[in-house]
């Protein structure tokens, strides 16, 4: 007798920096997901999917969840809450290299609410600590909840990646492929590519700067003759100041993440890329649902 096809939804939660998008990267084999160690680098909910001979798993990863601070940080827990509903399984990631504190107990007092899923409980980062330590963390992390499955991994170095995509296949139905099987992201292109800006404004500036910045891909167009893509991007920040430091002194600052960004953005695309960015100022936007909105993040896209 032949197996039936299995298919379906699993969605990745955790407190800010848990290494949900890391995760979703290693298991897909390559970069869909945007990661740095700010918190909340993620505000999009977006899918990555795998899909093998007998299986469909299609992840979804959630922006981390924390007490909110202002209208973004309520909208990214509201995006991240709804993505547990409906779904086959939900991951419950703790880094391993962490203290079990307070901000994973209140992302495990919403896991529990949910109900119909299986639930995973799994510990990140194992590369960063001893044996004995990611143990240790298994088991402060294991009375949160009630787990039909635990795994212990690294997406650094792949230790039990395959691991975590076998337990969660193990509680998916038997289904339809959702997707198409060359498909493995569902984000549309164009932001991807905004995604792929702010990850390197992110990783390149530091303290309130980078969680005030929204970028837009406003203008893609494909030059056949040259074999390139004209990229027009806008960074919005909130204030005059901020416009300051993402530009810097000669504009040096913004052209360092241009080049990281186009190296990104050359590897996804094949091809070579031309890419301009503008900074506008849009004061206080994060605190803005519409604003927060037509950016695409949170419930937006
Ligand atoms: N050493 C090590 N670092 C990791 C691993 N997984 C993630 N990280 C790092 O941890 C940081 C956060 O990872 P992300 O995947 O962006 O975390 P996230 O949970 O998606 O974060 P938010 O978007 O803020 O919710 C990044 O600097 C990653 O490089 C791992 O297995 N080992």
């Amino acid at each position: 007798m032949t197996e039936e096809f299995r298919s379906g939804f699993v969605t990745l939660v955790g407190r800010p920096n848990a290494g949900k998008s890391t995760l979703i990267n290693a298991v897909v084999g390559h970069k869909v997901a945007i990661t740095s160690n700010t918190a909340q680098t993620t505000r999009h909910r977006f899918r990555a999917i795998v899909t093998r001979e007998d299986m469909q798993m299609i992840m979804v990863d959630t922006p981390g969840m924390h007490k909110p601070h202002d209208a973004l940080g309520e909208e990214l827990n509201t995006s991240a809450i709804k993505a547990m509903e409906d779904v086959d399984v939900v991951a419950f990631l703790v880094d391993a290299s962490k203290p079990v504190g307070t901000g994973d107990e209140w992302v495990a007092r919403q896991v529990r609410e949910v109900r119909g899923a299986r639930k995973i409980l799994v510990i990140t980062k194992a590369d960063l600590v001893s044996k004995e330590t990611a143990i240790q963390q298994l088991e402060a992390a294991r009375v949160l909840g009630t787990w039909d499955d635990e795994v212990v991994l690294s997406s650094k170095n792949g230790f039990n990646v395959e691991g975590f995509v076998q337990a969660v296949a193990k509680w998916l139905p038997e289904g339809p492929k959702w997707f198409p099987e060359d498909m493995d992201t569902d984000q549309p292109f164009e932001v991807l590519v905004a995604e792929f800006i702010r990850e390197k404004i992110l990783r390149s500036y530091r303290d309130e700067v980078p969680h005030s910045i929204g970028v837009v891909a406003d203008q893609m167009t494909y030059d056949r003759k040259k074999d390139m893509y004209r990229i027009f991007a806008n960074v919005y920040v909130e204030r005059d100041s901020q416009k300051g430091i993402i530009i810097g002194k000669g504009g040096e600052a913004i052209k360092k993440v241009g080049i990281e960004a186009r190296r990104d953005l050359e590897q996804m695309l094949g091809c070579k890329v031309f890419l301009d960015m503008q900074v506008k100022v849009k004061k206080n936007w994060r605190r803005d649902l519409n604003q927060i909105r037509r950016f695409g993040y949170g419930e937006g896209m």
